[in-house]
């Protein structure tokens, strides 16, 4: 396949990966964009859990299975290497698409932060998640993460090479922060609906399961080092003791 048409697939899928991240920051945050976690019921609950359970479950398998090794060599089978982690990035933002546009809200609301203040630190940690998440990609490498990188050395004519086992500031304190910065926007929220609660149950256990995943690849790749990185540094909550 040409170099040039390699390099347009990996910056449109960059470009659409994007602009899927910050039209989630409206659809989970309840404001701007036109479709939202929450808001007023029109289906019946048990239709609506139906189908919200069956977009969170599309996007966990997506996710999880494209993720693993076994399948990337699968990938590169079809489609030339440098396109692998473009492709995660297109069909992610596929899939999300779709959970942005069928999302069946059900309001009926579990609580509701009265008071302004509360709202207030509501959002401050609802905006603190987003900020974690742009600089953990950027902290391990954000080009390499959503495939810019790896078209960018096709192009080139260079070869590709995985990044190395990386430290940088948050990574000091916790082995996920990208994570903390998702479970961050998931929860933070003044007023939580049965369907956002639902959406935050749900993708809360996955990020448990994917870490589960994404350490047993990286204690494969990264050997002795990554064990050691596992027994000085906390999963998730600073502070914590390490594993
Ligand atoms: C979606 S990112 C999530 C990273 C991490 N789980 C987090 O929550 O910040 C997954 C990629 O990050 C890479 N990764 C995870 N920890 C890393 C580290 N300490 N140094 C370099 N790369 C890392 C993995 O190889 C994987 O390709």
């Amino acid at each position: 396949m040409p170099k040039l048409s390699i390099l347009i697939y990996g910056l449109l899928s960059y470009l659409l990966g994007s602009l899927v991240l910050v039209y989630a920051i409206g659809f989970l945050g309840g404001f701007l964009a036109p479709t939202q976690l929450d808001g007023p019921r029109t289906f019946t609950i048990v239709e609506a859990m139906a189908v919200d359970v069956a977009l969170l479950l599309l996007f966990a398998v997506q996710h999880s299975v494209m993720a693993r090794p076994w399948f990337k060599v699968q990938l590169t089978r079809l489609l030339p290497a440098a396109m692998e982690r473009s492709t995660y990035v297109l069909l992610s933002s596929v899939v999300m698409l779709l959970l942005f546009w069928q999302w069946r809200p059900i309001n009926w609301i579990i609580w509701n932060a009265e008071s302004p203040l509360l709202r207030v630190a509501c959002y401050a940690l609802y905006a603190t998640g987003w900020l974690v998440i742009v600089l953990s990609t950027l902290q391990i490498n954000h080009f390499d993460l959503f495939g810019l990188r790896q078209v960018w050395l096709a192009f080139t004519g260079k070869s590709y090479t995985h990044l190395p086992l990386t430290r940088p500031l948050f990574y000091r304190w916790v082995r996920h922060p990208l994570y903390v910065g998702w479970l961050l926007t998931f929860w933070a929220t003044p007023t939580m609906g049965l369907g956002h609660l639902l959406f935050a149950s749900i993708t809360t256990l996955y990020i448990l399961v994917a870490i589960v995943l994404e350490e047993r690849d990286l204690l494969a790749h990264h050997g002795p080092a990554y064990a050691a990185y596992q027994k000085e540094v906390p999963m998730l909550v600073p502070g914590l003791r390490g594993r």
